[in-house]
């Protein structure tokens, strides 16, 4: 290895010292220490006891039971149990701040189920999550430590794939699904308790979810006072921020709890001197710990998809050339567009004698335990999305990350042994990095927002109890933009079709297509395109063999654009049965083609079930699909100018259409795309041509509006 990169310690050991620790004593932790190394090897032991299919003697599970027992009583919150019993049975509102690993999303359910606080009669317990990764494993994670088969006492809900049932009493949810489930359950009256976890991180849907559920409690606590047989809904805010009196204050004045302590130690180290290429620096330090360092699993963060494929192939040429007495390498991809089967597989243990290195996006920063971690690598970086209300344009930009997400990245090791945390980038930077990572509901789009708000009976979106207000622009623009698809009507009312959209699990405007192809008799089609358009590309592209996969690519352009293109490349894949060879050498992406096929059969029962038929087909007459998209996209359409540039409908703006563009260079009557990014120019992708005669039937409200 020529390079090595020089590590510091990191001299404020985290932020474990900001903590103000009231529930729990840190020092009787350490003591602890020890033991819980024994309870760590017991507890794999159960593990492995616990897959086998043999049934097994009451003694052993007697023996297992107690095992397990002893583990949960050794975690930090264990000590702060009462406390928290009790505060949650006085206060309708906690606020719980701690550690990462101290056992807040496993624990705190179960106390409050054991001390009866939930029942059948009285209500579950839900607890959401962010991230559907990581509601699927806490449910399956509590599931083993209750020794109850996962769906019955122990479930999980999230999009298109609900493992709970009648039983369940603690159900583990991801954000958006407890906000789908307020459209048929308006006052939540299936649970007792909600737990919204992770609330630091301030999703978008969180953020709508503490609104929502503060208004359902005070409208609980009334009918309560007015006789009516209801019970009162108890709320148990998570986090692991500094920043407890915001959630307090916000929850009126809700009571705080701190619990103290971690498992089992992280150092951190920071590197010596900033590194100009983080994919670089995190090549150098993985092989730098896997030459040097004694056994353990790497987690790796990375800020998007596309690097993360880079470094697995970089990683697993290194592994290759590994020599036979060296232990093995396996490198495994962790990103949100991964079909839940292969990102389950980061959670199994490694083949013997191979080191495991997970390569993820902040997909795996909060809440998720993955078994065999002892290293986490952090590049400091994360791709966040961002909105401008004015020109209506998003961008997906590198950013350094926060410090509260740092310390999350970190968090993710030292949690069934010590850990060690590699931070890319110098104390210094680190000093300099924000708090906190801005709320998405500042950063984003709101239509979806605004329209879920809506379809649960909150009208008047301007005046809603935010916890950070978006700005007025936003939320204008939302309502401009929900009227335009015909959401909502000129009260701002929600529509029928309006109802229909929020029920679909899309973005509005997509979601608005595909309801639409119902009449433009091409659901067949158009549910194929959005699928594939929902995957990053079905293409890959090696650097050293550009111009060939280009080529290759050609063969596939539809003239028409690329909505059509996408199509065309998903006839050829089905004409050559998804013929791997075949791929490799057309330079198709299979595994995000697999994705998006997955994607379409979701898409396809969900049409199913909405009366949509989802084989309809236009055949050959593909203007219609066009033309479907369109009254989803007529606000992102241009015309053509005379000096070749085009002006959008909407704004006059000037837009470029993106180089990778089956459109590029192309001078057409008019052009449709799904997006206008800001990358490092204004560049419209996913492109087709259109003729400016189509646009009135698209949305005849619209432009007839545009018109007066
Ligand atoms: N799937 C799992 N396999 C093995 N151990 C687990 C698993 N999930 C949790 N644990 C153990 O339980 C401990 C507590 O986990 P839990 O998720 O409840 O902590 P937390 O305080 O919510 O952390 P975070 O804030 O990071 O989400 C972990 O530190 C780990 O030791």
């Amino acid at each position: 290895m020529k390079r090595v990169i020089h590590f510091d310690e990191d001299q404020d050991k985290g932020h474990q010292d900001d903590f103000e620790f009231k529930v729990h004593d840190n020092t009787k932790q350490q003591k602890k220490k020890k033991k819980n190394g024994q309870q760590q090897q017991k507890d794999q032991k159960f593990h492995a006891a616990n897959a086998t299919t043999v049934p097994l003697d009451r003694a052993t599970m007697k023996q297992m039971r107690k095992e397990m027992l002893d583990f949960r009583q050794q975690l930090p919150i264990y000590s702060g149990r009462d406390a928290i019993i009790q505060s949650i049975q006085d206060s309708p509102t906690v606020i719980v701040m701690g550690e990462t690993g101290s056992g807040k999303t496993t624990q705190i359910p179960q106390f409050i189920l054991e001390a009866g606080m939930a029942s059948y009669n009285a209500g579950a317990i839900a607890v959401t999550q962010p991230r559907r990764v990581a509601a699927v494993n806490l449910a399956k994670r509590v599931a083993e430590e209750t020794f109850t088969t996962l769906g019955k006492r122990v479930g999980y809900t999230v999009r298109f794939d609900d493992t709970s049932s009648d039983e369940t009493l603690i159900k583990y949810l991801t954000d958006g699904m407890l906000l789908r489930e307020i459209l048929s359950d308006e006052l939540l009256l299936r649970y007792k308790v909600i737990v919204l976890d992770e609330a630091h991180e301030r999703t978008l849907r969180t953020d709508m979810l503490f609104g929502m559920v503060k208004k359902i409690q005070k409208i609980r606590k009334e009918k309560r006072s007015n006789g009516e047989d209801i019970e009162e809904l108890k709320i148990v805010v998570m986090s692991a921020t500094l920043d407890a009196e915001k959630f307090s204050e916000f929850f009126d004045g809700a009571k705080i709890l701190y619990v103290s302590g971690r498992l089992f130690p992280v150092d951190s180290y920071f590197t010596q001197e900033p590194q100009a290429d983080y994919l670089d620096a995190s090549l150098v330090t993985i092989f730098q710990i896997h030459v040097k360092n004694p056994k353990g699993d790497i987690l790796m963060f990375l800020p998007g998809q596309d690097a993360i494929e880079t470094l697995t192939t970089l990683v697993n040429e290194y592994a290759s050339q590994l020599r036979p007495s060296q232990q093995r390498l396996l490198a495994c991809p962790l990103f949100a567009a991964l079909p839940p089967s292969q990102q389950q597989k980061v959670f199994d243990p490694a083949p013997v004698n191979t080191r495991k290195i997970i390569l993820a996006t902040n997909i795996a920063e909060t809440s998720i335990t993955i078994p065999g971690i002892k290293y986490v690598i952090d590049c400091g970086l994360a791709k966040l999305r961002g909105f401008n209300p004015k020109i209506g344009v998003e961008s997906l930009l590198l950013h350094p990350i926060s410090k509260s997400s740092a310390w999350q990245r970190t968090g993710r090791a030292g949690r069934e042994a010590a850990g060690v945390c590699y931070r890319l980038y110098t104390e210094d930077a680190f000093r300099e990095l924000d708090d906190d990572t801005v709320p998405e509901i500042r950063r984003c789009n709101l239509a979806a927002a605004v329209l879920s708000l809506k379809a649960s009976g909150i009208d008047n979106v301007l005046e809603f109890d935010y916890m950070d207000r978006p700005s007025r622009a936003s939320l204008i623009r939302a309502l401009e933009e929900l009227y335009a698809l015909g959401a909502i009507d000129d009260k701002g009312h929600l529509s029928e079709l309006g109802k229909k959209m929020s029920e679909f699990p899309l973005d509005p405007t997509f979601a608005k297509v595909i309801i639409q192809s119902g009449e433009y008799g091409c659901s067949l089609e158009v549910i194929a395109i959005v699928s594939l358009l929902s995957v990053d590309s079905i293409f890959f592209t090696p650097s050293d063999k550009r111009e060939q996969a280009t080529e290759s690519r050609r063969k596939f352009i539809h003239p028409d654009g690329d909505h059509l293109t996408l199509l065309n490349v998903l006839k050829a894949y089905w004409e050559v049965k998804g013929d791997v060879g075949w791929c490799k050498e057309h330079f198709i992406n299979i595994r995000n083609v697999k994705i998006a096929l997955e994607i379409r059969d979701q898409l396809i029962r969900f049409c199913e079930r909405i009366d949509i038929n989802p084989a309809a087909t236009c055949g050959t007459d593909t203007d219609q699909v066009l033309k479907c998209f369109l009254t989803g996209f007529f606000q992102n359409s241009a015309l053509l100018q005379p000096d070749g540039s085009y002006k959008s409908v909407a704004g006059s703006q000037t837009v470029k259409i993106h180089p990778g563009s089956a459109m590029f260079g192309k001078r057409v009557e008019g052009i449709m795309y799904n997006e206008l990014v800001f990358t490092t120019k204004h560049y419209v992708r996913s492109v087709s041509s259109i003729q400016s005669a189509w646009l009135p039937a698209a949305a005849p409200k619209y432009f007839n509006n545009m018109k007066n």
